[in-house]
């Protein structure tokens, strides 16, 4: 350690540290001073050791930081300042006279050098003693019969600063005494190792706390000052070696604990929103975790609730509100999928009898390249209004309450897998189906959509799987209820619909496919063999869409092909709520300002999303699934 590598080159003054002079190096002397070098010692071990610290602190040795920025206080200058009024010589003075010699007296050099020596000495002594943990006198052994009920006090000493201790207490209600509840992840009082959940809480700075209410004694924590030194009975139970798994979650649900109040600390609390990755340290309380976000900011971890928890808080929810019917929309609309199937099922038989005119029309429904058809985008707008007016499926028990975290890994597709699958989400008239044309027009080769199926009849230049599929209206609709479509609609009496198959056919091609949908159909293609990697189109500023618009065309309904006129507000507005409502889903976000750049964008997306390490629900790397 530095103190026993500071004695050693003391002594002999002449290497110093990693800056050793070589053999035969000529030794300093100072002017007319006889001593061997001793004011470029000084001045080396000085900068040789705020150096070896000052990488110490790089690597995080503890105590390392402290001595760093002792050693570069202002204050030991001035302490060493001090020296002159009793020799009369600085350690600039001597730093000095070694490149400039001045007549010294030999006598106060010794002085100086014997006091700083010492100071040196101690200085070092202290880091060692930091740095090896090695706080007080070495106790004697215990004695091997000990009184059974004599129990081990631990005095624990922290210095306050301006950090919160990083601990909860809570009370024995019958017995009135108080215990550590909680030691938060990183924290203060986790950092010293010496507070731990279940320690008995006996004194705060010479106050007796049993009988104390928790607010009582977190007051006097407030109230003190400087040192705070806390008697406590050590938790039996307590290992130390106890190390958590940590455990990686994607958040499915906003949290807020300053709006939670059943949270034991709301300043302990963690706040997140869907999308976010948590890196949870501690799960070992079957109600409150501890967690970080990714990427990291703090090492301190904050309280969230534990998935048990989040799910019985949205039941709860839910049936305080079961009479207020949007309430019940909102968890349909987010991701109840499989049963948002069926309700699909509903609507296009409905439409079927009814014989309802769809409001496609053929150019712009249809573009004859394989691959290049328009999406159902229109036909989904209009669907998607209908069943929200029956929320049947919506129950305290659907698929988008049952998980609020979603365990997550870290994914690198090996190169004989197949590709994942590309899906672009965005609101629509934002470009989402210009991208996914451009995309598959600059490298057909590469990227290619899935060949629908169709209930109309063939025409004469077309080829089935080339245009479409071509099916009968009773494999179409067998299709539909074996859930084999991801997406599928009407128009003028036919029906059209992507089918999962159709997907795979291009995976296994060794293609990579890329489809749009609408958010809401993303769910059902979450699966291990798919594993989709979802890119949310959103629009720039109105200001900005306005500028970059300007010779674009929209297919709004019942107004096909016109030109943009001022949707931009409504569109920026359209494409903020979707991003706000599915964000859980999107892996990545890009936004369609300038067409070319966001075609670049796309591409380079994309072959980070097939070639480097993504985060991926694990489910999806289970045999099984
Ligand atoms: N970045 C852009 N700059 C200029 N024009 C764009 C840009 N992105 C898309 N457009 C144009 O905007 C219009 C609408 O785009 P697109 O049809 O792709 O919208 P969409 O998101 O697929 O919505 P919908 O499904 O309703 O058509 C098209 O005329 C398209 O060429």
């Amino acid at each position: 350690m530095l103190l026993r590598y500071f004695s050693q080159n003391w002594s002999s003054v002449g290497p110093v540290g990693r800056q050793t002079l070589p053999p035969g190096e000529p030794k300093h002397y100072c002017g007319q001073c006889s001593q061997t070098s001793v004011c470029a010692g000084v001045s080396e071990v000085l900068s040789s050791v705020v150096d070896d610290i000052g990488q110490a602190v790089s690597r995080n040795v503890s105590g390392a930081q402290l001595l760093h920025e002792l050693l570069c206080a202002p204050w030991l200058r001035a302490l060493l300042k001090v020296q002159p009024e009793s020799t009369g010589v600085s350690v600039d003075h001597f730093i000095k006279s070694y490149t400039d010699p001045k007549p010294l007296c030999s006598s106060y050099l010794m002085l100086f050098f014997n006091t700083w020596t010492c100071f040196c000495q101690a200085l070092l002594s202290s880091h060692d003693s930091v740095a090896q943990s090695d706080y007080g006198p070495v106790l004697p052994p215990l004695p091997n019969e000990l009184p059974e009920d004599e129990e081990a006090m631990r005095i624990v000493c922290l210095v306050k600063n301006n950090q919160p201790l990083g601990a909860t207490i809570r009370r024995d209600e019958e017995t009135g005494e108080i215990y550590i509840a909680r030691v938060i992840h990183g924290g203060l009082a986790d950092r010293s190792g010496l507070l731990h959940p279940g320690d008995l809480l006996v004194e705060v700075n010479g106050s007796p706390v049993v009988g104390l209410e928790p607010e009582q004694v977190i007051q006097i924590l407030i109230n003190s000052q400087g040192t705070i030194l806390f008697k406590v009975i050590p938790n039996s139970t307590h290992s130390s070696s106890s190390s958590q798994k940590l455990v990686y979650m994607k958040a499915m649900v906003d949290y807020c604990p300053l709006q939670d109040s059943s949270i034991p600390c709301p300043n302990a609390g963690m706040a997140f929103s869907r999308g976010d990755l948590l890196e949870v340290v501690d799960q070992s309380d079957g109600q409150w975790w501890q967690a970080r976000k990714l990427p990291r900011v703090t090492s301190c971890a904050g309280l969230i609730p534990s998935a048990s928890m989040l799910k019985s808080k949205q039941r709860e929810q839910w049936w305080c509100q079961p009479l207020q019917v949007h309430t019940c929309i909102r968890p349909c609309e987010d991701s109840s999928l499989l049963s948002l199937l069926t309700d699909l099922s509903v609507c296009v038989h409905l439409q079927i009898v009814a014989g309802e005119e769809s409001i496609f029309q053929s150019p712009a429904w249809q573009d004859r390249d394989a691959g290049f058809r328009r999406s159902f985008r229109l036909w989904r707008r209009t669907s998607y209004r209908k069943r929200r007016q029956s929320c049947t499926s919506c129950s305290p028990n659907s698929s988008a309450m049952s998980t609020p975290y979603e365990e997550v890994a870290l994914y690198q597709r090996p190169p004989q897998e197949n590709h994942r699958l590309i899906i672009l989400v965005g609101a629509t008239g934002v470009g989402v189906n210009e991208l996914r044309k451009r995309l598959i027009k600059l490298n057909p080769s590469t990227f290619q959509g899935p060949v629908p199926h169709t209930t109309r009849r063939i025409r004469a230049e077309e080829q089935t799987g080339r245009e479409y599929h071509f099916v009968t209206k009773e494999l179409f609709e067998y299709m539909v209820c074996n859930h084999r479509f991801v997406e599928y609609g009407e128009y003028k009496g036919h029906l059209y619909g992507t089918s999962t198959d159709a997907i795979n056919d291009v995976l296994r091609r060794g293609r990579m496919c890329i489809i749009d949908v609408e958010p809401h159909s993303i769910q059902p293609l979450r699966t291990g063999k798919l594993k989709p990697y979802v890119i949310f189109i959103k629009a720039p500023s109105p200001d900005r869409l306005r500028q970059t618009r300007r010779d674009a065309r929209i297919i709004t309904n019942y107004t096909i092909n016109r030109a943009f006129t001022d949707d931009f507000v409504e569109l920026e507005e359209a494409s903020r709520l979707m991003e706000t409502k599915y964000k859980q889903f999107f892996d990545s976000v890009l936004v369609n300002d300038d067409l070319q750049d966001a075609c670049m964008q796309l591409c380079s997306i994309i072959q980070q999303a097939q070639d480097e390490p993504q985060w991926i629900p694990v489910s999806w790397s289970r045999r099984d699934e």
